[in-house]
């Protein structure tokens, strides 16, 4: 493809576009390092000609090449040819000049050039020429006739500024947007909801919240929304935060039952406090409404059609209690101290949470994280034989999980209350080296290194993860004071947190589902042979669930809200799938 305009005499390469060039154009056995002159005319380069820069299509490391095109911000994949050109004719040739196949490569005579300029050149001046604020004619725009002048070695600043006072792409925790777009939406506007055409009023200006003590150094964060998820271990809340470090959004899984369920909340140790986000609950901004702290999800309850929000900082420890007890038709025991609320800090992993990846158990260890939040949990306590009938009219006990075993104590001194905790999901994939390179690394796995040994390999530490965002999520959500156990094997972790000023009273460890299963079936040997109240149910019931170990619940998903789900697929979306006859009437 040939480009009909050339380049102005005022255009002139990058050094990143030099350094590439520079780099490609070097003798490939000898990959040192990057040459950094920045005082190389380009000149220079088209006179040494082909003597002095070998061909371009000796062999090279395809990493090493990437490598370098991505280090340099100045670069982009399309220079890549380009710049080969420039090497001959000094300015942006063609892809197809730049062949060594091409005829042109060989005749002098043809010399095409490319008028494109990166493109971050051309998006900022796309975007200077919308500005209302900047003449479009302070950009020179390469024109057909200065483009027929050769030799066509620019020497404007085409890009010396790209990059340079780019501000760090940083992820916005500024409410304002939501606000804006919800500030005029209201039941009765003729207009779009959620449309950015919406005049916004005026806005107060939200200093981004951090929980707590801020110090100097430690991110800020904020819960920008959080809803209500079903899950097969029990109903939670997902929050998702942003921070002031880095453009992940981080999450919050919250098991807290007795914001949902009534009945837990009678179970529930008398004084519980909810599990909420300090971020999100405060007032973003005077006048906000109602639907716009609902559509974030800072209400209290469960939503219903048609209903109203109430403000959950109008509501104290106190009245919470208030509630509780007046609600009550029974007695709950006075406890010395509720127990703390399980947390695990879990780092995201693709291939194992997603695809059911069997190279670790990361996401067998996300659902067992949750389905050990859920468990209730046994409290040390006085309980009264009129207690234990109360309990019994309130709930049907065996409906519930089993409760962990490893809490439990005697029966006749401890309660079941409910079980609470919160799963921290940082996107820290592959231990924070991020998916490609983990990728990279279970290929060195296979040649034989470790994971260890495979992340050096690659220049990365063994485990670069961080635990300061997830302090401050803690923070958030009330949590980093009152003590929290933890569920991990990981003293990284244990440390890393500890360091980050979080309380933790007790490590609860993790033990692999199969190594579990290992052990069922040594003890189901053991009982097979003369002992009838064998384990054969629970040891095909660990088996069964190795089969869906990327799933949360690991086993079929289920229950009211996804037929409804389904049935709006059907009914509103045209799925071509059948509504089996037995739901067809009841799950209206
Ligand atoms: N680099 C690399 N990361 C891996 C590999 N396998 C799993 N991961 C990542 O490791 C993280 C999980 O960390 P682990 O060290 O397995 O466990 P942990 O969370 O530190 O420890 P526990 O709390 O005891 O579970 C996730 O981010 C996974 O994506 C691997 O082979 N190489």
């Amino acid at each position: 493809m040939a480009h009909s305009a050339r380049f102005s005499h005022a255009q002139q390469p990058t050094q990143g576009d030099l350094d590439v060039l520079s780099f490609l154009t070097s003798d490939s056995t000898n990959l040192g390092p990057l040459p950094s002159s920045p005082t190389r005319n380009p000149g220079q380069l088209q006179g040494q000609g082909k003597k002095a820069l070998p061909r371009r299509d000796s062999p090279m490391d395809a990493l090493m090449i990437s490598a370098v095109i991505a280090g340099s911000e100045k670069v982009s994949r399309h220079h890549f040819g380009h710049g080969m050109s420039l090497a001959r004719t000094g300015a942006y040739a063609s892809c197809d000049e730049s062949r060594p196949s091409s005829p042109s490569s060989h005749s002098p005579k043809v010399v095409m050039r490319s008028t494109q300029a990166p493109r971050s050149e051309r998006l900022r001046t796309s975007s200077q020429s919308h500005s209302p604020s900047q003449s479009t004619s302070a950009i020179p725009i390469p024109s057909s006739k200065s483009s027929s002048k050769s030799p066509s070695i620019s020497t404007s600043p085409l890009s010396s500024s790209i990059g340079k006072d780019r501000p760090k792409r940083k992820m916005s925790m500024d409410p304002t947007p939501m606000s804006q777009t919800l500030q005029s939406a209201s039941p009765s506007s003729s207009s779009n909801y959620f449309h950015p055409s919406h005049s916004s009023l005026s806005i107060l200006p939200t200093p981004l919240v951090t929980s707590g003590k801020a110090s100097a150094g430690k991110p800020r964060v904020r819960c920008m929304a959080r809803t209500r998820i079903p899950t097969p271990h029990g109903e939670t809340f997902l929050h998702i935060y942003h921070n002031s470090v880095d453009t992940k959004e981080h999450l919050a899984i919250v098991i807290d039952p007795i914001q949902l369920d009534p009945r837990s909340k009678k179970l529930a140790p008398r004084g519980r406090k909810e599990i909420r986000s300090k971020s999100l609950d405060e007032i973003w901004r005077h006048g906000e409404t109602e639907m716009e702290r609902i559509v974030r999800g800072a209400y209290i309850g469960r939503l219903l059609p048609g209903q109203t929000v109430s403000n959950p900082s109008s509501i104290s420890e106190e009245s919470q209690n208030d509630i509780t007890m007046s609600s009550d038709e029974i007695q709950v025991p006075q406890e010395q101290e509720d127990v703390k609320p399980l947390v695990r800090i879990h780092s995201e992993c693709y291939t194992g949470e997603t695809i059911g990846s069997m190279r670790c158990d990361c996401g067998e260890q996300l659902d067992e994280a949750l389905r050990q939040i859920a468990l209730p949990q046994h409290l040390k306590s006085q309980i009264s034989q009129q207690y234990h009938q109360q309990i019994h009219h309130l709930h049907d006990i065996d409906s519930l999980p089993t409760p962990d075993p490893s809490r439990s104590s005697s029966p006749s001194s401890t309660r079941s209350v409910p079980g609470r905790g919160v799963v921290i999901y940082l996107r820290q994939e592959g231990r924070g080296i991020g998916l490609l390179e983990k990728i990279r690394a279970y290929n060195l796995q296979d040649l034989g290194h470790d994971t260890v040994t495979a992340n050096l390999l690659l220049g990365h530490g063994a485990d670069e993860r961080k635990y300061d965002v997830a302090a401050e999520i803690l923070r958030d959500l009330d949590l980093a004071n009152q003590g929290i156990r933890l569920l991990t094997n990981n003293p990284g972790k244990v440390e890393g947190l500890s360091r980050e000023g979080i309380k933790i009273v007790e490590r609860v460890g993790m033990t692999p589902r199969d190594w579990k299963c290992q052990t069922e079936s040594t003890n189901l040997n053991y009982k097979e042979e003369g002992d009838d109240n064998n384990n054969e149910g629970e040891y095909h019931a660990w088996r069964e669930r190795r089969a869906g170990v990327g799933l949360i619940g690991a086993g079929a998903a289920k229950g009211a809200e996804l037929e409804k789900y389904l049935r709006t697929k059907v009914e509103r979306m045209g799925h071509m799938i059948e509504i089996p006859e037995n739901l067809d009437n009841t799950s209206q």
